[in-house]
């Protein structure tokens, strides 16, 4: 039944997720799952020698998995992270792929598989709103996704963010095909984050779930998944950060992450809208960077949004609404040693010109509650400077 007062949306939710300390152990069960006999373990530079990856692979080993390994991914991966991996894959007679590591290694694995069997360029993937007259469906290879980082909820996502080595802009590419076909969430995986990407993932998916809470789209399921997944940062992001071994406060943490990525199906907004092109162009941490410019995009957005958090406050243990909620954004980033601007993390403001035209251009300013322009855009870089 239709009428033509009735909202219409476009919905799409998440996959298996096979969620808990130490399930690790059972990627042979979610390659059978998936279908993959031969897997290719992609994850990037950082974590190739890691206890981590090493207990992945030792897995794998014992299950007789014919694996191959690619490591040569870098934070913010680009296109020529992706050739190289194609070509391990293909070399290797690869039939799906393990998607391991933080929004990094995750992304350019979930590319890995969703290239292996194109003939254009990634680039023409890019989430313009048309990809059903693309992709070879066929071509797409199975994908198992294993986050280390609790913040990009990539492991969720039928979406990746490839930088353009040439150009420096950071794309994202998108098909449905490409959310992958099992999840293993072990929050065991994160417990040796450094104290700084620990509050820089978090934060990413604490952005997540505002600028969906924030975005005017009609998608009342991941609003309320948003609500609770900013309750989950606020409650436990503070634990893990001050202890990394609070296992808890890991999973509540890895919840919120996929929950974030759940969320912003009903939009993002100006704060990755500004921090895509920053890591572009400066290799900045993408969920820091949002944590930087979080304040000054809830000041532009204030009027726009205000009614909906002074009821959400009470729920996330804010007191004084919108106003409390902004206060406690500011403290909440000082508690984590969050630059306090982005000249402290080396943009330079002879950029911000380029850095505004960039961000104008970019998907997430559709999801901004206020609309964006070269003006406010511009005022968002200076006050968050
Ligand atoms: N696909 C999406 O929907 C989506 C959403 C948001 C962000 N992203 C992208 O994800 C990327 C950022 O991902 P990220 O924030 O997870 O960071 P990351 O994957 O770049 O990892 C950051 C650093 O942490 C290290 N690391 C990862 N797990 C670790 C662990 N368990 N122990 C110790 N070190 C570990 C990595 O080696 C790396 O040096 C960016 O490229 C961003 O654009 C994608
Ligand atoms: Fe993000």
């Amino acid at each position: 039944m239709t009428s033509s007062t009735s909202p219409a949306a476009n919905w799409s939710y998440p996959t298996a997720i096979r969620f808990g300390a130490g399930r690790l152990s059972e990627l042979p069960e979610a390659c059978i799952a998936a279908g993959i006999t031969r897997p290719l373990l992609v994850t990037d530079k950082g974590l190739k020698s890691m206890e981590i990856t090493t207990r992945a692979l030792d897995i794998l080993d014992a299950a007789g998995l014919g694996r191959g390994f690619f490591a040569e991914v870098d934070p913010n991966p680009s296109e020529v992270n992706l050739e190289a991996g194609l070509k391990v894959y293909r070399e290797g007679g690869h039939d799906g792929v393990i998607a391991f590591g933080g929004g990094s290694g995750l992304d350019l694995g979930k590319m890995v598989a969703f290239m292996a069997g194109q003939s254009r360029p990634v680039w023409d993937f890019e989430d313009i709103g048309d990809w059903w007259t693309r992709a070879d469906p066929a071509g797409i290879a199975p994908i198992i996704a294993v986050p280390t980082t609790a913040g990009t909820g990539s492991e969720v996502g039928r979406a990746s963010v490839i930088t353009n080595s040439e150009t420096h802009v950071k794309k994202i590419i998108f098909h449905p095909k490409v959310l992958p076909a099992v999840v293993i969430c072990d929050p065991e995986l994160t417990v040796g984050m450094p104290k700084h990407i620990t509050a820089g993932t978090g934060l990413d998916a604490f952005a997540h779930c505002v600028e969906a809470f924030s975005s005017p789209h009609y998608h009342p399921m991941s609003h309320g998944i948003a609500l609770e997944g900013m309750r989950l940062v606020i409650e436990n992001l503070p634990r893990a950060y001050a202890d990394g071994t609070d296992i808890e406060a890991r999973a509540n943490m890895m919840s919120a992450a996929a929950m974030g990525a759940v969320a912003f199906q009903k939009g993002l907004g100006a704060i990755h809208a500004m921090s895509h092109p920053v890591g572009a162009v400066y290799g900045t941490h993408h969920g820091t960077t949002n944590a930087v410019c979080m304040p000054a995009v809830l000041d532009l957005n204030a009027p726009a949004i205000r009614e909906r958090f002074d009821r959400a406050t009470g729920y996330l243990g804010i007191e004084g609404g919108f106003a409390g909620f902004r206060s406690f954004v500011t403290e909440f980033n000082e508690g984590f040693a969050i630059p306090k601007g982005l000249g402290e993390m080396g943009v330079g403001a002879d950029r911000i010109d380029d850095l505004v035209d960039m961000a104008l251009a970019d998907p997430s300013c559709g999801g901004n509650p206020v609309e964006l322009t070269k003006d406010n855009l511009k005022g968002l870089f200076d006050a968050a400077m």
